[in-house]
C-alpha cells in the first residue's frame, strides 16, 4: 500500500476526533453534575444524548467540508427521528448550541470553523446525511459518535470512533478515549464511584485521566497514540504522537481479559468458562465501549471477548476503528470461528460466527478460539 494514500483522510479524521472528544468532555461534565433531560431512550431502550447527535453533526459537517457533501458517504449510528419531533424543540436547541460551540473551537485543532453559526436545519441535515449503508464498493466513513453511551451517562468510559472503509476493508481507524485512565486497573467500572468522589477532593482533577486519541492506517504495521489537546494548555497542533504496541504476555495465567459491562451485551458466564478453561486467572476487566480495543492495542489487556445473545447483529461502527488499531498494533481479531470480521456487507457484521475474540497475539488467540470449539455445545447461548 502506498504510504501516503490516506494521509489527508487520516489527518482530518484525527483532528475531527480530537474536536469531538472535547465536545464530549464538556457534555459529560454537565450530565454528571446535574440531573438532565439531555438523555433520551431509543426504541430499543438504549440511551442517546445531546453528545451523540452533536458529535455526529460535527463530524458530518467537517467531512463534508473537506471531501464535499456530494462525495462523502457516512455510515453512522444516530438519526434525526427523535430530534425532529415537535416536542423535542429544547433538545434540538441544545444540540445546535453544542455543535456551534464545538465548531467555534475548530481552529484549536487546525480545522476551520464555519463562517457563521449553523442553524437547526443545517444541523439536522448534517446528522441525516450520515445515512449511507456502506457496502463492498467505494469509500465509506463509519462513525460511532459516542460508543458506550451508557458508560458516558454514568460518568465512565466511552469512545468516539471513526473509521474509513474502502472496497469493504477498514483502511483508517481513529479512536478517541477521553477518560482513558492513568492506571489500567482504573478501567474497571467499579472504580468510577471512587473516581467521582475523589475528583471532588483531589487538587489536580486531571490526575485520574490520561485521555487519548489512537489511530492506525491499514498495512502500516503501526498504531499511534496522542494525548488529548486539553482546553487550558497551550498545546500547539501538530500534536505529539507515540507508537503503541500490544502486550507481549502470552501466558494465560498472566493475561488480563476484558469484556462489556452489561450482561445483556455479552454472556459473562460463557466467557468466564472460556477464560477458566484456557487458564486465565485474573478477574475480568469490565469496561464500557471500544476502550476495550484501545486497552488491547496499548498493551493494558491481552484478551477481549464479546458474545452477544443469539440473533443480535453486531454493527460495523461498534468495531471498525478498534479492530484496525488492534491489528496494526500487532494483535489478532476474528470471530469465534477464527475468521476475519467482514466489513463489506453494509451496516452489520454479517456472517459473524458467534462472537468476537481480540487478543494481543496468536498464541492466546488460538487458545481462546480452541476453547470456544470445545465448550460451545455444552453452552446454551
Ligand atoms: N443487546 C445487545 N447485545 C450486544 N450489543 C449491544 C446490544 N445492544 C446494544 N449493543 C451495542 O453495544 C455497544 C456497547 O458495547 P459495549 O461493549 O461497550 O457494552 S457495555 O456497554 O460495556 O455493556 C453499544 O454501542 P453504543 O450504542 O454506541 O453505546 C451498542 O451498539
Ligand atoms: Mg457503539
Ligand atoms: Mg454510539
Ligand atoms: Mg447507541
Amino acid at each position: 500500500m502506498e504510504d501516503d494514500k490516506y494521509s489527508k483522510e487520516l489527518d482530518v479524521a484525527v483532528r475531527v476526533v480530537h474536536l469531538a472528544c472535547s465536545l464530549c468532555q464538556r457534555v459529560q461534565e454537565g450530565l454528571v453534575s446535574t440531573s438532565s433531560d439531555q438523555i433520551v431512550s431509543k426504541d430499543d431502550d438504549s440511551p442517546v444524548t445531546v453528545a451523540d447527535w452533536s458529535v455526529q453533526a460535527t463530524v458530518s459537517w467537517m467531512l463534508s467540508e473537506f471531501f464535499g457533501s456530494q462525495n462523502v458517504s457516512i455510515v453512522a449510528e444516530e438519526d434525526v427521528q427523535t430530534l425532529s419531533k415537535a416536542d423535542s424543540a429544547d433538545l434540538l436547541e441544545a444540540v445546535v448550541h453544542t455543535v456551534n460551540k464545538c465548531l467555534a473551537e475548530a481552529p484549536k485543532f487546525g480545522l476551520k470553523s464555519p463562517d457563521r453559526s449553523l442553524g437547526a436545519l443545517q444541523v439536522l441535515e448534517a446528522i441525516s446525511r450520515c445515512s449511507s449503508s456502506g457496502g463492498p464498493v467505494g469509500r465509506h466513513w463509519v462513525l460511532d459518535p459516542v460508543d458506550g453511551t451508557l458508560g458516558f451517562v454514568r460518568g465512565d468510559q466511552y469512545a468516539v470512533a471513526l473509521a474509513l472503509i474502502e472496497d469493504g476493508q477498514v483502511v483508517i481507524g481513529v479512536l478517541g478515549c477521553p477518560n482513558y485512565p492513568m492506571k489500567k486497573e482504573w478501567l474497571n467500572y467499579h472504580h468510577q464511584h471512587y473516581r467521582n468522589m475523589s475528583k471532588l477532593s483531589l487538587p489536580t482533577p486531571d490526575s485520574w485521566e490520561e485521555g487519548c486519541v489512537m489511530y492506525a492506517t491499514r498495512g502500516s504495521g503501526k498504531a499511534w497514540m496522542q494525548p488529548l489537546v486539553n482546553g487550558d494548555e497551550k498545546l500547539e497542533w501538530p500534536n505529539f504522537a507515540r507508537v503503541i504496541r500490544v502486550s507481549s504476555i502470552d501466558d494465560p495465567a498472566l493475561a488480563t481479559f476484558c469484556e462489556p459491562v452489561e450482561k445483556a451485551n455479552s454472556n459473562h458466564s460463557f466467557t468466564a468458562g472460556l477464560a477458566h478453561s484456557v487458564g486465565v486467572r485474573k478477574k475480568p476487566l469490565r469496561v464500557y465501549s471500544m476502550v476495550k480495543y484501545a486497552a488491547i492495542a496499548r498493551g493494558d489487556a491481552e484478551i477481549f471477548m464479546k458474545f452477544a445473545r443469539s440473533g443480535y447483529k453486531e454493527k460495523i461502527w461498534d468495531h471498525a476503528a478498534g479492530v484496525l488499531i488492534v491489528q496494526e498494533a500487532g494483535g489478532v481479531v476474528t470471530d469465534a470461528g477464527g475468521r476475519m470480521l467482514d466489513f463489506s456487507k453494509g451496516l452489520y457484521l454479517e456472517g459473524l460466527d458467534r462472537g468476537i475474540v481480540a487478543c494481543s497475539g496468536a498464541t492466546l488467540h488460538e487458545k481462546i478460539v480452541g476453547a470456544v470449539y470445545a465448550s460451545w455445545d455444552s453452552s446454551n447461548l
